[in-house]
């Protein structure tokens, strides 16, 4: 079966016309001394990509963990779909519909490919496997077709210790997309990963957002995923959103650029001579 018969293709969203999926209205979290994050408010389209990227300690990390239920906001509310999610569990906002990835990819390494997407089938479905009932009778079509999605049917039933890494970011991708998310987080998706490797997996992801309509909030680091990929971009620095806009006029914004490069140079400029900023690089102002 392929993803097409198991009802994955949609109309391409289009994201500018799509209703708000979530809102983050007037956030706030400070640890001791330190304001983490302080009055933080932006909303994401269905079918949207949107980047989050800031200095070192700006708040990135901060803002992504009240989203994702791990901090609990000190002000403000995030409303996801309708639902006030603000101060929920990770486990029922995973349940509400918002995924994730992590920076760092972590498999059932003994597992195969496709065991690991019926694991998280399994997980959705709120079964447990024990000697009677294997992971690999569970939902097998349907955990294909996921693989299918990120191109990995051919690898199916290969042991994931055998797998690139590059594959197995992708792996993950379906993983996450296992209990069908509405918005999926992710943290530095292309960290550790070659260049050709971090421009395949953004082409994909941003394949999957427009066939599925899901939204995607990312952090990076690599200016080159994010000014490549992203429809939108929201700076933060020390706590605080400075910009929010299409990657076009984030390119222009001195004080974006000031914030990262201490310079009125524009941001990006590096982009068009054909290489990467790296944001671990200009440290300085954070
Ligand atoms: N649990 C914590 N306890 C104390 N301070 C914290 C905690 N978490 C974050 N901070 C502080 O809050 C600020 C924002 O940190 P955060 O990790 O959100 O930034 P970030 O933008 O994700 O940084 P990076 O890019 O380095 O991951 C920093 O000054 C950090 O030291």
């Amino acid at each position: 079966m392929t993803a097409k018969q198991m009802h994955f293709d949609r109309e391409p969203a289009n994201p500018a016309s799509a209703p708000v999926l979530l809102q983050v209205d007037g956030v706030g979290k400070s640890f001791g001394g330190v304001r983490a994050n302080a009055d933080v408010s932006f909303g994401l389209h269905a079918g949207e990509l949107l980047a989050l990227i800031g200095p070192n300690g700006a708040g990135k990390s901060t803002l992504f963990n009240m989203i994702n239920g791990q901090l609990r906001p000190d002000t403000g509310s995030i409303i996801f779909d309708g639902t006030d999610i603000t101060g929920r569990s990770p486990r029922a906002i995973w349940r509400l519909g918002i995924g994730r990835t992590f920076q760092v990819a972590q498999p059932f390494q003994s597992m195969t490919t496709i065991e690991n997407v019926q694991t998280a089938l399994l997980s959705r479905d709120r079964r447990l496997f024990n000697i009677v009932s294997r992971v690999s009778d569970y939902a097998r079509e349907e955990a294909l077709a996921l693989l299918d999605l990120v191109q990995l049917a051919d690898q199916a039933d290969r042991p994931c210790s055998a797998m690139a890494y590059g594959d197995i970011k992708r792996l993950e991708l379906a993983v996450a997309l296992a209990h069908r998310p509405r918005l999926l987080l992710m943290d530095e998706p292309t960290a550790g990963m070659a260049p050709r490797e971090r421009i395949d997996l953004m082409a994909l992801t941003r394949d999957l957002v427009q066939r599925l309509g899901t939204a995607v909030l990312f952090t990076e680091h690599s200016m080159d995923v994010v000014f490549g990929y992203a429809d939108r971009i929201i700076v933060l620095a020390r706590g605080h959103i400075i910009a929010d806009d299409t990657p076009a006029a984030i390119r222009e914004n001195q004080l974006v650029a000031q914030v990262y490069l201490g310079s009125g140079a524009a941001l990006g400029q590096d982009l068009d001579a054909g290489r990467d900023i790296d944001l671990d690089r200009h440290r300085e102002i954070s």
